[in-house]
């Protein structure tokens, strides 16, 4: 089994909004890996990274990844960083993957000041820029097809995205 889609893409991009709205439109299930951690692990992600920082934290996102793939296939939309690790990159070889991309301001105005978003908790606009300035090759580097986001709704999105990875809806 393998989804029909693997969504990436930073905090706030998009991914839980355009994965629903394509899995409606393909009539298949919807599946977060960031949702599968929390409910596994019993606690939020912020507290992951604050008891066991990080690394640990990538890799139990990496097994969580793992999983996901052998049991799902509709919409799987990964966490944010999930690309960094080098396990979860070669997991997603041979998988069709859509990066969603956006600029700085469309994500300072999507994601905001949120606690539940570790990594952007201070002055978003710098961490937001050295983020994707060690993460852009990577999303890139495993991406089938990228759609940009800024200005367009997500329906507008989900459409581009239909076309772009030339997926027919049932
Ligand atoms: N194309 C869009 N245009 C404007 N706002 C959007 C768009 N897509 C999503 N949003 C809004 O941006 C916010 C973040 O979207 P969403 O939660 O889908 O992102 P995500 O990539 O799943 O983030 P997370 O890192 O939390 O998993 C939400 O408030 C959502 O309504
Ligand atoms: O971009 C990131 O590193 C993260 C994104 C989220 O999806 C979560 O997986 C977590 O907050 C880390
Ligand atoms: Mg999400």
């Amino acid at each position: 089994m393998s989804p029909v889609v693997v969504l990436v893409g930073p905090m706030g991009v998009g991914k839980s909004t355009v994965g629903r709205l394509l899995a409606e439109r393909l009539t298949v299930g919807y599946r977060d890996t960031d949702d599968d951690i929390v409910a596994e692990q019993g606690r939020a992600i912020a507290e992951i990274f604050v008891d066991e920082g990080e690394a640990a934290f990538r890799a139990i996102e990496k097994a969580a990844v793992r999983r996901a793939l052998a049991e799902h296939d509709g919409v799987l939309a990964l966490g944010g960083g999930s690309i960094l690790d080098e396990g979860t990159r070669a997991l997603l070889a041979g998988q069709r993957v859509l990066y969603l991309s956006m600029d700085v301001e469309e994500a300072v105005k999507r994601t905001g000041l949120n606690a539940a978003r570790p990594l952007l908790a201070v002055n978003p606009r710098k961490q937001w820029r050295e983020l994707m300035e060690a993460r852009r090759h990577l999303y890139e580097s495993i991406a089938t097809a990228v759609v940009a986001t800024d200005g367009r709704t997500p329906e507008e999105v989900t459409q581009i995205a239909l076309d772009a990875l030339e997926l027919k809806e049932a």
